[in-house]
């Protein structure tokens, strides 16, 4: 289990996290998602005990990282996989790791050929090895010491497709053994693909979380008219919630609602359709529009985050995501 609570990082005047707080469970993957800069490599170094927060508190099986009496054996940790030392072959970097923390040589092999960088591979030195194949090394050094928790900050960075696969059943396969999994990621797709839960950061802030299935189910409406005014004036009267969009506003209420409400105040519409159909990436590029590009093109809305109960309550408006 991870406990994030209230986490704060400030970098002189940038806050670079700010009050971040969400639980990594036992027996599920969460996807820690955001665009570049948003702050996932931070809060996974403050909980790792690499960065120390401004203020709040982050702990693994119930322990800030640095009280973990041999840290390895509780959570592995792969947060760049290019950190590890050239120099020596894969076998001898493992082996090393292993013997400081106290586990058996034998489990060495039996990792790398779960990694797959058994034979000659392993008898590389790891300046020859590709992005792909440090990761995989990376991996291996996380499992090392057989621990209930894994935090992975983009372990699938530098894989083929076949390597991502693996990784996936591989994760999948230590959480349903009852492990917790956090790891980051820019790749939309796998995250869908492995993820129990979603914790989606913009800005340093979360901007949304939940289980994935709450996240995806989007009951809201995109609606367009000439008369952009009259139409928000008309469904505004309605009682119905409504945001907008580049493409529109964006109503927290079914597609006949928003026509009907149009309707009654004769307003021609010129595109109506339900809207949380366009999956992770949707969700993904809606709730942290603002924060990748800069300027406010789109605002987090019901219609695209589900469920009020899987927003964070912290959702700041969209002013004060944007820095
Ligand atoms: N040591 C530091 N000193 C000053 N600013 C920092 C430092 N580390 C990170 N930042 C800033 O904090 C913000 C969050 O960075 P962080 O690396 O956590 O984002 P990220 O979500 O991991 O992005 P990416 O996907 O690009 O790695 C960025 O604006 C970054 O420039």
């Amino acid at each position: 289990m991870i406990a994030v609570q209230q986490l704060t990082k400030r970098y002189g005047r940038h806050t670079a996290v700010d009050d971040v707080s969400f639980h990594c469970e036992p027996g599920t993957v969460t996807g820690f998602l955001g665009p570049n800069g948003a702050g996932k490599s931070t809060t996974m170094r403050m909980i790792c005990g690499l960065t120390p927060p401004t203020s709040g508190t982050a702990t693994i099986a119930g322990h800030p990282y640095r009280h973990l009496p041999n840290p390895g054996r509780t959570v592995g940790v792969l947060l760049d996989a290019s950190a590890q030392h050239a120099g020596r072959t894969g076998r001898e970097a493992l082996a090393l790791s292993a013997a400081t923390m106290g586990v058996d040589r034998r489990a060495v092999g039996e990792l790398l050929d779960r990694v797959g960088l058994n034979g000659a591979a392993a008898r590389r030195r790891v300046r020859a090895y590709s992005l792909g194949m440090r990761q995989r090394l990376g991996l291996a050094h996380a499992l090392l010491g057989d621990p209930q928790v894994l935090v992975l900050d983009e372990p699938a960075n530098g894989l083929d497709p076949e390597g991502i696969f693996w990784m996936r059943g591989l994760l999948r396969d230590f959480a349903d053994r009852g492990g917790t999994v956090m790891l980051s990621s820019h790749l939309l797709r796998e995250v869908e693909a492995v993820a129990d839960r979603l914790v989606v950061i913009g800005g340093g802030r979360v901007v949304a979380q939940g289980s994935k299935e709450e996240l995806l189910a989007g009951s809201g409406t995109l609606v367009r008219a000439r008369d952009r005014a009259a139409l928000r004036g008309a469904l505004e009267r309605a009682g119905l919630p409504v945001d907008d969009s580049t493409d529109g506003l964006l109503v927290n209420a079914d597609s006949e609602a928003v026509g009907l409400a149009a309707a009654a105040a004769g307003v021609a519409l010129t595109e109506l359709r339900p809207t949380g159909t366009g999956g992770l990436e949707q969700l993904f590029l809606t709730l942290t529009a603002e924060t990748a590009t800069g300027p406010a093109s789109t605002r987090p809305t019901e219609a695209a985050t589900g469920p009020a109960s899987a927003r964070s309550a912290a959702v700041p408006p969209t002013e004060e995501i944007v820095r």
